[in-house]
């Protein structure tokens, strides 16, 4: 059974490919649902306690109230992208620490992804740089700006927008000196919801992008692609001594191959199995 609070550390996870091996998850998580509250403080620690449930609530009616902002810039009604998502979305909480690095060529602190969710608000430190995306091919910073959050789309923004929203590829640089957090709040479908592209934004000029799909399907085509990874045909499993033959021969730094993304997806075969 998948346990509701989860502790990770993929300090050990190292990348090769023909050109490099590289560590591209120097950071610790620490993930758990985000609602009902009740389901699940009791397995949290009791220092966060007294605020985790206020801080839920409020960043649930932000996020309900950019999905309706989302769905009526693409021209829909108010509680169209929400309706999709399904009644039961799959809200989690995840906190990222990223421990400074001895030498932060050789690694990343998250490696390039897109979130498989639909939306994420996140939380960074407020002094510290770590987040980038890719803006016109390049990897562009985006600073922590007082008492602002960072809202990214999803793919399951992607898809219903029949590609209108993107879902922009990101990661997380890690540094010699600070220690960084960061507090990602996602919101996704539950696992029945079915995504497909929203019929009011297909027409001839723009057919769908993408065949529709069960929110299960999607997550265990990720596994696979994942699993595949750890047998050997992206990654290799690592053991204390890899990583350090991994942080001596690095080779050149250079812009990632997505660990997880739209392009996992897309080879799904394009037919109406689910219409
Ligand atoms: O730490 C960050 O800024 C990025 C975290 C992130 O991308 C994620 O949790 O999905
Ligand atoms: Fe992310």
């Amino acid at each position: 059974m998948t346990k509701p609070v989860r502790v990770s550390n993929d300090c050990l996870k190292v990348v090769e490919s023909q050109l490099e091996k590289k560590t591209t998850m120097w950071s610790e998580t620490f993930s758990h649902p985000r609602h009902p509250v009740d389901d699940f403080t009791h397995l949290l620690p009791r220092n966060p306690l007294p605020n985790i449930a206020e801080y839920a609530k409020e960043i649930g009616v932000l996020m309900k109230r950019l999905l309706s902002l989302i769905s009526q810039g693409l021209g829909l009604e108010k509680y169209c992208i929400q309706k999709r998502l399904g009644e039961s979305p799959r809200l989690v909480s995840q906190a990222n620490y990223y421990t400074p690095c001895p030498d932060p060529e050789l690694t990343l602190g998250f490696a390039v992804h897109t979130d498989l969710n639909a939306l994420t608000i996140l939380r960074q430190s407020q002094r510290v740089t770590g987040l980038q995306v890719i803006k016109d091919g390049r990897w562009v910073s985006v600073d922590p700006i007082p008492n602002s959050f960072v809202v990214n789309l999803g793919y399951q923004i992607q898809v219903p927008s029949n590609g209108r929203y993107k879902s922009v590829h990101h990661r997380a640089v890690t540094n010699k000196d600070l220690h960084r957090v960061s507090l990602a709040i996602f919101y996704g479908p539950n696992k029945d919801s079915i995504i497909g592209p929203i019929e009011d934004l297909i027409d001839e000029e723009h057919p769908p992008a993408y065949r529709k799909y069960r929110f299960a399907e999607f997550l265990e085509n990720i596994r696979q692609t994942r699993r595949k990874e750890a047998d050997g045909e992206g990654g290799f499993r690592v053991t204390p001594l890899r990583l350090c033959l991994a942080l001596m021969f690095s080779l050149k730094k250079e812009e990632q191959k997505p660990m997880w993304c739209a392009k996992n997806i897309e080879p799904l075969p394009k037919a109406d199995a689910h219409a």
